[in-house]
């Protein structure tokens, strides 16, 4: 399942792009990993806890702190943390191509499970041809996604994806990964809707706290206390 979330303005994105393009970006290979050149053929400008890229550092800083405080992400996703958020362009033939991407991400102590991958689209579909997030779900469906600027799509970690070439202009979007304090996609689901449940009581004067809102609120609470982890 995936999910769109109008994050960003149009002018905050095109600010965002303006302040992104003089700064330096690296090709998207790491070092020393060149068997990547199969998959990746894109720029990135990844965090560096202030080096010589500080001012993308601020950026991405704003942008995970808008994600982990968006209302319908917290009570759908239940984010404990968004990890590796970097600055990703192509440019006419850049590409990413089909991969899978890794369970765990983060350094030492701060080793996080992927459950959610995520990309803000900061350019519109319009400034670029080709470049579509293809997303091939283990049921055989497959999607080809291409969102305005500011939106954030949500997916799946485990469904394998790629980003196919720009055929004409460029594409730039910030990515990153959120692990969700409830592991279970199904449970979050559960959570999610009683959730929602118990705000639509609460936000009836005929329903709210009474005792089919208590007894639904005591469910809710219960079902957090077994499946929530820190
Ligand atoms: O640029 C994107 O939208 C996705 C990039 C991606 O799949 C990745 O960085 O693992
Ligand atoms: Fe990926």
């Amino acid at each position: 399942m995936i999910s769109r979330v109008p994050l960003l303005s149009a002018s905050q994105c095109d600010e965002l792009v303006s302040q992104l393009s003089p700064l330096p970006w690296a090709s998207g290979l790491a070092p020393g990993k060149l068997y990547r050149q199969k998959v990746k053929g894109n720029e990135e400008i990844a965090f560096q806890m202030g080096q010589q890229t500080a001012p993308a550092d601020a950026l991405m800083r704003q942008i995970t702190q808008a994600i982990m405080e968006s209302s319908f992400i917290r009570t759908r996703m239940f984010p404990k943390s968004l990890v590796n958020p970097r600055f990703n362009r192509y440019r006419e033939g850049g590409f990413y191509g089909k991969h899978a991407d890794s369970a765990f991400l983060g350094n030492g102590q701060q080793q996080v499970r992927s459950d959610y991958s995520l990309t803000l689209f900061l350019n519109d579909p319009d400034d670029y041809e080709g470049g579509e997030l293809e997303l091939a779900f283990a049921s055989g469906e497959v999607m080809k996604l291409k969102e305005p600027k500011g939106t954030l799509l949500f997916y799946p970690s485990g469904v394998m994806h790629q980003v196919l070439p720009v055929e004409r202009g460029e594409r730039i979007a910030f990515v990153g990964w959120v692990e969700s304090h409830i592991q279970n996609p199904q449970h979050r689901d559960v959570l999610s809707e009683i959730t929602k449940l118990c705000d639509y009581m609460m936000d009836d004067p005929e329903l709210a706290l009474t005792e089919h809102h208590t007894r639904a609120l005591n469910v809710k609470h219960n079902l957090f206390r077994l499946w929530w982890k820190n």
